[in-house]
């Protein structure tokens, strides 16, 4: 078995190259354990190394050690493979992915606790040929998670300051509604709408948990859909859907468990944005991937440790 560390050295505020490195050191001096550190070397790299890795046929352990962007290329490179299993070390900003594991993400900073950590196989969602762990949204939360980018860029803010000012900046510059056909396992809605966020995670945003109910490996997933209202009511909606209250603006918000959801504009391109990745197009399919990615953990985590 071997047991590669993928490292993003561009992920979190400062590069924790050094202290992977010593990590991997210490279980192949303690252990015995075959490890390599290889590290990305460009936006795509961990997704391209991780796949690469899959498709050798060898048994191998991946440690995906940077942020949710790393952690989503590393699961996009080996969903479906067999014998490949990953897990993250967390290294990056906001770090939403572990959040789904409460208390417990804590013990994901020292490799000692993972190299020999049980396997669970997680959902995935496959949306326009590329896989999402958490959440893959699509609108105005997907505009601001493309504009937190940007802010980080040119800001000292970061994690949820960065959030908070990319939020204000959507909210009182941009159209809060998109005039779409949404299809919910083949069953149209026509309007238009603020949002439409498929989740397997809870998180994203530096916190945000939209739908406290979703699990990760339970074969559901959670669509909520949200409708253009005015900046006001959008205010009010902001801090209850943050917080997994949308229920208390059922005008307006509703969730849905369909396992293929269909996005396709009359309008403007569609922001969609994967684990905080974003792309546009005019048509998105999101749909459920069961089971598709083995994750590995501390012993005793759970994926679901903070769902209602
Ligand atoms: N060698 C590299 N040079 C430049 N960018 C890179 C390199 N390797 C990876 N990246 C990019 O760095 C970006 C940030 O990585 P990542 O999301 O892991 O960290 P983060 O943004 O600090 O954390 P989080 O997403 O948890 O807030 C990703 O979009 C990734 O594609």
């Amino acid at each position: 078995m071997r047991h590669v560390w993928i490292i993003n050295p561009h992920a979190g505020k400062r590069d924790q190259t050094a202290r992977m490195y010593a990590m991997a050191d210490a279980l192949r001096r303690r252990h015995g354990l075959e490890c390599q550190c290889l590290l990305t070397d460009r936006p795509g790299g961990a997704g391209e190394m991780a796949r690469r890795l899959a498709e050798s046929g060898g048994a191998v352990r991946i440690y995906a050690c940077g942020g949710d962007g790393t952690i989503h290329e590393v699961a996009g490179g080996i969903a479906g493979f067999d014998n490949a299993a990953m897990t993250s070390i967390p290294a990056g900003t906001g770090n939403d992915f572990l959040k789904n594991f409460g208390p417990d993400a804590e013990k994901f900073s020292d490799a000692e606790n993972l190299w020999d950590g049980p396997e669970f196989p997680l959902d995935l969602i496959e949306c326009n040929g590329r896989y999402c762990l958490t959440i893959a949204c699509n609108g105005i939360d997907a505009q601001v998670a493309d504009s937190v980018h940007r802010i980080t860029d040119a800001s000292p803010l970061r994690g949820r300051g960065s959030y908070l000012a990319s939020v204000a900046v959507n909210f009182l510059f941009r159209d809060l509604g998109h005039r779409w056909t949404v299809w919910l396992d083949g069953r149209a809605v026509e309007g238009e709408f603020a949002l439409v966020s498929m989740c397997n995670g809870r998180y994203y945003g530096g916190g945000s948990m939209p739908v406290p109910e979703a699990r990760m490996d339970d074969g559901v997933l959670h669509t909520i859909l949200v409708r253009k209202v005015g900046r006001v009511a959008f205010a009010k909606l902001f801090a209850a859907y943050s917080a997994g209250e949308s229920w208390k603006f059922p005008q307006i918000a509703r969730v849905v468990t369909a396992r293929e959801v269909r996005i396709r504009s009359h309008g403007e391109e569609i922001v969609t944005c994967l684990d905080g990745e974003c792309f546009r197009s005019g048509e998105v399919t999101m749909r459920l991937a069961e089971k598709r990615v083995r994750f590995f953990g501390p012993r005793g985590c759970s994926p679901n440790a903070t769902a209602r």
